[in-house]
């Protein structure tokens, strides 16, 4: 393999492409393509640079990150609702993150262009059909009877980040972060008497410290709307993020731009974004070292993330490292580990040592979601939490005891209710002890199961109280042994 040739955004071209998509039609996708190349950058290079100097941050202990959002979004849940839901459930979880690590948190949402799916199969059964697996909005149709690739979808998928990213950029910009709103946590939900007692100490405790806040005035003045500017709680760095998958997509965006000022070596200086997002990252399954995946990456400019799995080999894990960050540079990679509760310990120590050893600057990620996934025996895809928090808890106590550092979680989840108000059930157990029988009231996943508001803010809080003893000097997870058993007793 030689990676010491000559990059340019299409040099993938000549490497195997691991879940290659087949259309049909090449000139109309040329077209398509040719079409996207000519279209405006959704991301800038300051704002790509801006999260890559907050990732360097996080693997300095001085931020926490928060990489959230959907399994795969959909054409048709881009409305006001859905966004406004996902946004506020991003914000109240690192809301609770704040006030337990006193430190900020990054958040970066799996929105805006979270289409594309790598698929374990080619196929799927739908009832008695066996028919092409739905790959995401952006290559064919969830409806069964849809599911040839169509390169339109490309163009689409285009305008709906477009879109997505123009509501979030509104709806920041007009004061939508500020914490003195945050979504109400009733807790109406919790039915443990114990954890419903805890969870209300730790949401009176975040309540108490804005009220004080505004008291002082420290929320920053009159609002937005009166002429206020940004108050400096309301202003949140928001970034967004997807797999990088499709890389005829990935390179349409793909653009050579003018570094910013503060960053250049030289007065012309420019470099190779990846415009579609901030953050883009390579899959567990297209993480191939001499494939195009790993080729496409190691060009672009921006933070990246790279899964890591159980199939990962350490020597594999640090000569992937040096393809894509051969200059150690701080910000650049975030490993995203998903090995499932059952195989973490096996695993991530060994990926700990290699790295640390080859003094490879990265942000460690727990991803406790893809490990865990597993199907009912009514044919039901889902998750279970206890799982989900049991990967996290081991990830925390492996990082520390191999003097590494934990530098975020990266989850699925929604805030996504119904018209009624109701909150989707697609993982099992958290506080509200969703049940398999109730797994079918709201299923709305068109691929991985996503955990609801209610039991995302369960990890949130369980996160919460661990930074918070840890910062007490306890470094350990006394604090949060409460929630942790508790929701662990629960179904
Ligand atoms: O999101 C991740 C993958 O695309 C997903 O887990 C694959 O699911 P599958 O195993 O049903 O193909
Ligand atoms: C496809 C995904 O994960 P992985 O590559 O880890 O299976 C994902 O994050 O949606
Ligand atoms: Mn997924």
């Amino acid at each position: 393999m030689s990676t010491s040739s000559t990059w340019s955004p299409s040099s993938w071209r000549d490497r195997t492409v691991a879940q290659a998509v087949k259309y049909e039609d090449p000139a109309k996708l040329q077209s398509v393509l040719g079409k996207i190349t000519k279209l405006p950058p959704l991301v800038t290079p300051s704002e790509i640079e801006r999260l890559r100097h907050q990732l360097a941050l996080v693997q300095q202990n001085k931020a926490f990150l928060l990489h959230a959002g959907d399994c795969a979004e959909s054409f048709d849940a881009c409305t006001h609702e859905n966004i406004t839901a996902k946004l506020g459930l991003i914000l109240s979880f690192s809301l609770i993150l704040i006030w337990g690590a006193r430190m900020p948190v990054v958040r970066i949402g799996r929105i805006a262009g979270q289409y594309a799916k790598p698929r374990s199969s080619g196929t799927e059964k739908i009832g008695d059909r066996e028919v092409p697996s739905f790959r995401g909005d952006n290559v064919n149709g969830f409806d069964p009877d849809d599911r040839k690739p169509d390169p339109e979808r490309l163009l689409s998928a285009y305008f709906h980040s477009t879109t997505t990213l123009n509501c979030l950029r509104g709806l920041l910009a007009s004061g939508f972060a500020s914490l003195n709103h945050p979504r109400d946590w009733s807790l109406s939900h919790v039915r443990s008497p114990i954890l419903r007692k805890e969870f209300e100490r730790i949401s009176e405790s975040i309540s108490d410290a804005m009220d004080f806040s505004r008291t002082i005035g420290a929320d920053g003045g009159p609002s937005f709307e009166l002429g206020g500017t940004h108050t400096v709680q309301g202003e949140v760095d928001f970034y967004t993020s997807h797999e990088g998958l499709l890389l005829d997509y990935e390179e349409s965006l793909t653009r050579h731009l003018p570094v910013p000022p503060a960053l250049r070596k030289t007065s012309d200086e420019k470099a190779w974004y990846n415009t579609s997002a901030h953050f883009v990252w390579i899959g567990d399954r297209t993480r191939q070292l001499d494939g195009a995946h790993v080729e496409y990456f190691r060009g672009i400019r921006n933070p990246i993330g790279i899964k890591v799995g159980p199939s990962m080999q350490p020597d594999e894990l640090v000569r992937l490292l040096d393809v894509v960050n051969p200059d150690k540079v701080p910000g650049r990679v975030t490993l995203i580990t998903r090995y499932g509760a059952e195989k973490i310990a096996q695993f991530l120590a060994g990926h700990i040592a290699v790295v640390q050893k080859a003094a490879h600057p990265v942000v460690w990620v727990c991803d406790p979601m893809h490990g865990n996934t597993l199907t009912t025996s009514a044919g039901v895809k889902t998750r279970h939490f206890r799982t989900i928090v049991s990967e996290l808890v081991a990830c925390l106590r492996i990082h520390s005891e191999c003097g590494s550092r934990l530098g975020g979680v990266s989850l699925e989840f929604t805030g996504e209710i119904n018209d009624e108000g109701f909150s989707v059930t697609e993982c099992l157990g958290g506080s509200m002890e969703l049940n398999e029988q109730e797994l079918g009231l709201r299923y709305q996943s068109f691929c991985d199961p996503r955990l609801n508001f209610e039991q995302s803010l369960d990890v949130a809080f369980v996160i919460s109280e661990f930074f918070k003893s840890q910062r007490q000097g306890k470094g350990n997870l006394d604090a949060a042994n409460v929630l942790l058993s508790e929701l662990g007793k629960r179904a």
